[in-house]
């Protein structure tokens, strides 16, 4: 199944939510695609420091509403700001109970809990809310993804509060590596030690490098990965693993769709 969610107020901007709708028409030409309900308004009230948290509250009940009448076995999420897949991955989680390997392509962390959060946006908190601890959103969700579950992967602009957290918990870290070989052959090897059957992979573009692939509305300084190295890690994670659900998330549309991500949603297509 496909679900798109266009679910924006994380970033607090638009832009996610206008290429969720450019994504659908690209995507629904040759693929049935399911809409998540998101809302529109601009007015986003801070609560519970979070930004928008009832747009999101909301929004999260209905997209675990859909996924829970739908049961898909394997689901795609195109996002839509980088915590549009929040429902998606515990539902999955759930449904797979807890054997499942999450590795969270992204440049940023994503694992601040609303306290540490300077920016109080959601999408600096969708893997802490999934590990059950960014409340009242973690409350939501069936069940609560383990620290060891996680790859982080490719993140090179970490908060201090994240850089803590991700010792503390010794959560697994992928840096940016240049050699194809090298990456494919750390990636086998944590997948391996993890020992989960099934496969999650969440896709922020802003993993890449911007000057290849500047059309993501939060680049991170510093070297990011190429696009021919992400293509191949999808390549082969889809080909030596059981890949349930994937997403793709952050995109800024620009004027058209670049090749490299029509290639990523056609491999992330499970
Ligand atoms: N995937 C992203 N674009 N994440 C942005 C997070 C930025 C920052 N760490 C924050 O907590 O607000």
């Amino acid at each position: 199944m496909i679900l798109i969610n266009g679910q924006w107020q994380g970033g607090g901007n638009k832009d996610t939510f206008q290429a969720a709708q450019i994504l659908k028409d690209h995507l629904s030409r040759s693929n049935p695609v399911v809409t998540a309900p998101v809302c529109t308004n601009e007015d986003l009230i801070e609560k519970e420091r979070i930004i928008g948290l009832d747009e999101l509250t909301q929004q999260i009940q209905a997209a675990l509403q859909i996924l829970q009448k739908e049961k898909p076995t394997h689901l795609m999420t195109v996002g839509g700001g980088c915590d549009a897949d929040t429902a998606s991955l515990a539902y999955m989680n759930a449904l797979y109970q807890g054997d499942l390997t999450v590795i969270w392509m992204d440049a940023h962390g994503d694992i601040n809990s609303p306290n540490e959060s300077d920016s109080h946006l959601y999408y600096g908190m969708p893997i802490r809310a999934l590990l059950g601890e960014c409340p009242p959103i973690s409350d939501l969700l069936p069940l609560p993804l383990q620290p060891e579950q996680l790859i982080l992967f490719g993140c090179r602009d970490l908060d201090q509060t994240e850089k803590n957290y991700i010792s503390e918990n010794q959560i697994t870290l992928i840096p940016v590596l240049e050699d194809p070989g090298e990456l494919e052959k750390q990636l086998t090897d944590l997948i391996q030690t993890k020992k989960n059957r099934h496969l999650y992979i969440h896709l922020d573009l802003d993993v890449l490098d911007p000057h290849e692939f500047p059309h993501t509305p939060l680049p991170a300084p510093g070297t990011g990965f190429s696009a021919e190295a992400i293509l191949s890690a999808l390549h082969s994670l889809k080909q030596h693993n059981d890949l349930v659900g994937t997403g793709v998330f952050e995109f800024k549309y620009t004027g058209s769709i670049p090749a490299f991500l029509k290639n990523a949603l056609d491999i992330l297509c499970v």
